[in-house]
């Protein structure tokens, strides 16, 4: 089980800030739609050109056009990208072919979509790397979370990783480790701590612990 910080709200030197803090405690750095909105991929280039050895994931949420707009991800230095699964299979196969071509990795985030179950198994059989279960913001703000979600694709899903993400924090992730994600996204549940690095070293240990145990 790995952890990937998420970051959102911040410009490039913030998050290279961010990261510089918490480097230690992380396996995966999340650039994410905001930021890629705002900086573009120069965002991932820059992230990933300051920590060479941190898995960079972009989220950019592809929804067409997909086996281009991974080339260019991996030319900015990418090594996870994000689809939606809610995009037609053929983009999903484009941005799956396109990944595998380049060494790279395809996660699909779930964000939206209505039978969880069916399309986890129809994207499981696409060969795509990471399933995720997402509560947006939108939903948050809503008082929704993706625990329930998570454990849906968990029992049916066979061959990719599973992930997760949507409001959770230090106070949660013990409900979110019992269903044993692949993958546990953590954005505001430490990037609005005073004490990043300490959030992030607890998170760390919590999930070690759940791995070893
Ligand atoms: O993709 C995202 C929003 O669309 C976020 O990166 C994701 O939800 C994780 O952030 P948080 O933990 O703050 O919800």
């Amino acid at each position: 089980m790995k952890l990937q910080l998420a970051l959102d709200l911040v410009n490039i030197p913030e998050a290279i800030e961010v990261v510089k803090e918490v480097q230690d405690h992380i396996d995966v750095v999340e650039i994410g739609t905001p930021v890629v909105i705002n900086e573009g991929l120069r965002a991932v280039n820059e992230v990933k050109k300051a920590f060479p050895n941190l898995t960079v994931l972009a989220d950019l949420k592809i929804m067409d056009a997909a086996g281009y707009e991974v080339m260019k991800a991996t030319e900015a230095g990418a090594d996870i990208i994000t689809i939606l699964g809610a995009a037609e299979d053929a983009s999903i196969k484009g941005a799956v072919e396109e990944a595998k071509k380049l060494g790279k990795q395809i996660l699909v985030d779930m964000i939206a979509v209505k039978d969880l179950k069916g399309r986890a198994q129809e994207l499981d059989a696409l060969g795509v790397d990471y399933i995720c279960v997402h509560t947006g913001y939108d939903l948050q703000a809503e008082g929704q979370n993706p625990f329930e979600a998570l454990r849906i694709i968990k029992s049916v899903v066979k061959n990719a990783k599973t992930a997760v993400a949507g409001g959770i924090k230090l106070e949660t992730l013990p409900e979110v480790i019992q269903a044993n994600p692949d993958l546990v996204i953590v954005g505001g549940g430490i990037t609005s701590k005073e004490d990043k690095k300490a959030t992030a070293a607890e998170m760390q240990k919590l999930i070690k612990e759940a791995v070893t145990a």
